[in-house]
């Protein structure tokens, strides 16, 4: 499913309108019945609705839905924000209909004088005010009844968007309707997936309206969901006569004297991701440590210096040598040598090339690098990081995160994972996936350890688009698994979730 900011799903509706020929007022009707229909099965017949209608087409979708549940018998106060002489268009067509198949409104001037009396006599507010239309701050008269709304202590619903909060990644300006569930309509919007936004959306559900797909196609950003429907239809089947050449060389550059866990952890999750032939590349001191934990895996010991790797040249062609890809950074450290390693992966590492932690550091300083290699690149940042390569403020990221890691990926033609709640992952051509998997017990230490090895493995035998964003789903989903077989949040382990892989992995099968 596609996520679009305002701007496109107007783009979408126009071409439905005029290109398809499907009217406006059609889609109104079809947003109504859905959304009609879902709150009746979710609060019953007696519920008592109230029904906030704002002066655009957003208010059309309510009076539709205002007309359907009355006519099947609910009970509907119905409220217009604004002067009845300003409506337009499909909504006021809608308003029309009502009107004549004989439903009564009142103003909110009038009743805002009885409010608490009102209050006793509903149980549900449905907020139909704002929705794709909204542009800068939030203004009177909505911004009082806004306030209203929230402070009344009652469920809320709203439809497409909760009032007040813009549908893409433009700034939130005063307080939008807090809503306890979303009926957004056909597509899922952007601003769900932003930390700023997504408390007040609630619940969240899609209602189709029958936009037919061909309308998304000019689209210039192609952002998708990638949940469990994508991941299954996307994965290509093993072939039954594989080896472990065929399933993927890769080898894994991890751990220090002082971070020998961190090589454990992404190589046991490369190798539990299914992963043909895994190598690390460590200090001589983590090998130890490690070898016990990572029984399949083989060892090259590197040149250190203080504990950290310092491969020479030939060191690291060696072990370039055969290898599908190879992910560079979990507890390597910071140093000079170091930096100089990560270059000339850059420069000189042909296969798959992922880059995490402290790796990451260093590739702000080798744009140049960058942007000459030929070879597939792929990040894997948490907005700290993504601050980093970027040169913006965290806050920044936060807020702009979609067009930030698409700008980022595009202008150095890498893949961008980009970590945190709804992962993104941003592709060189323009691709964006958006991850629905995941729970809070994913942000601790070690957990990005465990998804490079994941990502490692999956691109050296799947096609590397999506196997980024099914990487990503699978660590979210084994976590899912085990939070639904009992473990707990706070005590949910990266090693718990290279475990857990095998149950995820079956998803795949
Ligand atoms: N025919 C169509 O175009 C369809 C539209 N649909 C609905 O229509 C919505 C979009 O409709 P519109 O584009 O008319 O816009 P909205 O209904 O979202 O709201 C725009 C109205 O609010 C006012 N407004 C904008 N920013 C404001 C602010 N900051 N403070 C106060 N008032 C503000 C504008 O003057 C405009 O009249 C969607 O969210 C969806 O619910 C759906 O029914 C599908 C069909
Ligand atoms: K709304």
């Amino acid at each position: 499913m596609r996520i679009v900011t305002g701007e496109e799903m107007a783009s979408i509706d126009a071409i439905t309108i005029n290109k398809i020929g499907l009217p406006g007022v059609v889609l109104m009707e079809n947003a109504g019945r859905e959304i009609a229909r879902r709150l009746i099965d979710l609060y019953g017949m007696e519920k008592r609705f109230l029904l906030f209608i704002g002066k655009g087409n957003n208010g059309g979708d309510g009076f539709a839905v205002a007309r359907m549940l009355k006519e099947q018998g609910v009970s509907v106060l119905t409220c217009i924000v604004e002067d009845e002489a300003i409506f337009e268009g499909d909504a006021k067509l809608h308003k029309r209909v009502y009107e004549q198949s004989g439903y009564r409104w009142r103003y909110w001037k009038e009743m805002n004088r009885t409010w608490s009396e009102v209050l006793c006599e509903v149980d549900v507010v449905v907020d139909a005010m704002l929705g794709t239309g909204l542009r800068g701050a939030i203004r009177e008269p909505y911004t009082s009844i806004i306030k209203k709304i929230n402070l009344a202590d009652k469920e809320i619903v709203s439809i497409d968007l909760p009032s007040g909060v813009p549908a893409g990644e433009a700034e939130m300006e005063g307080e939008p309707i807090s809503a306890d569930r979303t009926f957004t309509l056909q597509l899922m919007k952007l601003s769900y997936y932003l930390e700023a936004t997504k408390p007040y959306y609630g619940e969240v559900e899609t209602l189709p309206i029958g936009i037919p797909p061909a309308t998304m196609n000019h689209l210039e950003a192609q952002r998708c969901v990638w949940g469990k429907d994508e991941v299954v239809n996307s994965w290509v089947k093993s072939n039954p006569f594989a080896h472990k050449g065929s399933n993927g060389r890769i080898g894994v550059i991890a751990g220090s004297q002082q971070m020998p866990g961190a090589a454990a952890l992404s190589a046991s999750a490369a190798i539990r991701g299914g992963a043909g032939l895994t190598t690390v590349g460590t200090v001589s001191t983590a090998i130890q440590t490690v070898a016990t934990h990572v029984k399949e895996a083989m060892y090259t010991a590197f040149s250190e210096q203080s504990g950290l790797i310092a491969p020479t040249e030939e060191e690291l062609f060696a072990f370039y040598e055969g290898k599908a890809a190879i992910a560079i950074g979990p507890g390597i450290g910071r140093s000079t040598r170091i930096k100089a390693m990560i270059a000339h992966a850059i420069e000189h590492y042909t296969g798959i090339l992922i880059l995490d932690a402290d790796a990451l550091v260093y590739v702000s300083e080798l744009h140049d690098e960058v942007k000459k290699r030929r070879s597939p690149l792929v990040l894997t940042p948490h907005i700290g990081e993504m601050a980093h390569l970027a040169n913006e403020s965290v806050d920044v990221v936060k807020q702009y995160r979609f067009t930030i890691a698409e700008t980022y990926a595009q202008t150095y033609q890498a893949h961008i994972i980009l970590k945190g709640p709804h992962t993104i992952v941003a592709n060189p051509n323009g691709g964006m996936t958006v991850n629905h998997s995941g729970n809070a017990g994913l942000a601790k230490g070690g957990s990005g350890d465990v998804l490079t090895g994941i990502v490692t493995a999956l691109v050296a035998r799947q096609p590397l688009e999506t196997a980024l964003s099914t990487a990503v789903f699978l660590h979210g989903h084994a976590a899912d698994l085990l939070i639904n077989q009992g473990f707990s949040i706070n005590s949910l382990t990266p090693s718990d979730l290279i475990e857990g892989l095998a149950e995820a992995y079956k998803l795949c099968e």
